[in-house]
């Protein structure tokens, strides 16, 4: 999905100077995918759930560690998705290419892995934690 180019009204291309600087541009990083990625709202939404699932269900150390674990994998492997999705429109733009078809179904892949694993970790964690509150 192509994102607009004029998020950035500084228009900067060169090297960021202080460290403040490095940081704004990574927060603007996640206001970006946030406002443009619906599937990072919706895992992010599935990952708020499963922390509010966590602190009520009263999870051990171990199993915030593993769940955290998950729930970050995903976020980043959006955060990569989402990369190759604009670098790919960039170079092509609306034209088919089938190196930017692969490029763009890899990286919706890594994505599923992830997914898979949050599912994995999720019964995982959830199901013992489930068994002992009851
Ligand atoms: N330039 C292109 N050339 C060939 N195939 C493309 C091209 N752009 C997109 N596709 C195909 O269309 C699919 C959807 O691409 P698109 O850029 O719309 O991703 P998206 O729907 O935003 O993905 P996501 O669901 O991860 O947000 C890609 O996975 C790919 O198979």
């Amino acid at each position: 999905m192509p994102m607009a180019s004029s998020d950035k009204p500084t228009r900067q291309t060169g090297k960021n100077r202080a460290f403040r600087q490095s940081l704004g541009h990574a927060v603007d990083g996640l206001k970006a995918l946030y406002r443009y990625e619906r599937n990072f709202r919706k895992h992010l939404l599935v990952g708020s759930l499963a922390i509010v699932a966590g602190v009520i269900l009263r999870l051990t150390l171990n199993e915030w560690l593993w769940l955290t674990l998950a729930i970050f994998l995903v976020l980043i492997a959006e955060t990569l998705n989402t990369i190759v999705e604009a670098v790919v429109d960039l170079v092509v733009g609306q034209t088919y290419h089938d190196l930017a078809k692969r490029a763009k179904d890899v990286a919706a892949g890594g994505v599923l892995l992830a997914a898979l694993f949050a599912v994995v970790v999720g019964c995982l964690v959830m199901l013992p934690a489930l068994s002992r509150w009851f």
